[in-house]
């Protein structure tokens, strides 16, 4: 396994008008790493994710991703974050007017890859038999399960989740983590997940506090 760290943020920092959010952070995920952070509302955890993500751009320090500064505003950028990052967020959401399978194929087209890793992927969340369907027909924890299927269905090298089980009621919410971890180990992913619920946050490797002095691994004592 290469010993390039994943992402390797430096001295990130970014505002939003006169209100710094970010300032002087610097991360570095290994490969096959799997961490949560959780913080304070407010403390910029989304911000951080959309950062990484490519949706906006810090104002000033350094994001790498698998060694390669990534300008946003790039087209080969735009191609290397298609092909390597999987983003499990609340904002993208499935497309309305194309079945499960055209939307779980959406990276594969994108990223010029066979599609019928489609098909074995809505199966491994659970919804074989419901290719053809459209998103209206389906549940909010079914709906969610194919965002996680289109977020991995490339394997992504980086996965990034913002909440991914915000709306869930619990038993879901625990089958949707189940989904997402044993997903991310078998494809030997690394992965982000932002959160505010322990149940979710357990799930990763390790667990990091966004507060701000920066990111911190929570300590042991504190893990219950
Ligand atoms: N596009 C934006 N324009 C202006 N301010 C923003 C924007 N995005 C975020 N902020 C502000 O930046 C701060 C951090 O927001 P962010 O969403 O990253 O926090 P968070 O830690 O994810 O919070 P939560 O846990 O409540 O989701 C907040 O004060 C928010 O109001």
């Amino acid at each position: 396994m290469s010993h390039t760290p994943v992402l390797e943020l430096s001295d990130i920092s970014k505002s939003y008008l006169d209100r710094q959010v970010l300032s002087g952070l610097s991360y570095s995920l290994a490969a096959g790493e799997y961490v949560a952070i959780m913080g304070d509302s407010g403390v910029g955890k989304s911000t951080l994710l959309n950062l990484i993500a490519g949706l906006d751009s810090p104002d000033g320090g350094e994001i790498k991703i698998d060694g390669k500064n990534l300008p946003v505003d790039d087209e080969a950028a735009t191609i290397l974050r298609r092909k390597y990052l999987g983003f499990i967020f609340q904002a993208f959401h499935v497309l309305p007017h194309l079945t499960l399978q055209q939307n779980v194929s959406l990276p594969l087209l994108l990223n010029h890859l066979p599609l019928d890793h489609a098909l074995t992927m809505l199966a491994a969340v659970g919804l074989q038999g419901r290719e053809q369907d459209f998103p209206h027909q389906l549940s909010g924890g079914e709906l969610q399960r194919v965002a996680i299927a289109r977020a991995l269905v490339h394997r992504p090298r980086l996965i990034l989740a913002d909440e991914p089980t915000g709306n869930l009621d619990q038993d879901t919410s625990r089958e949707i983590l189940q989904l997402i971890r044993s997903e991310i180990k078998a494809n030997q992913a690394s992965a982000i997940i932002v959160t505010h619920s322990r149940l979710a946050a357990e799930t990763a490797d390790r667990i990091l506090i966004l507060d701000r002095h920066g990111l911190a691994p929570i300590s042991l004592e504190n893990r219950e």
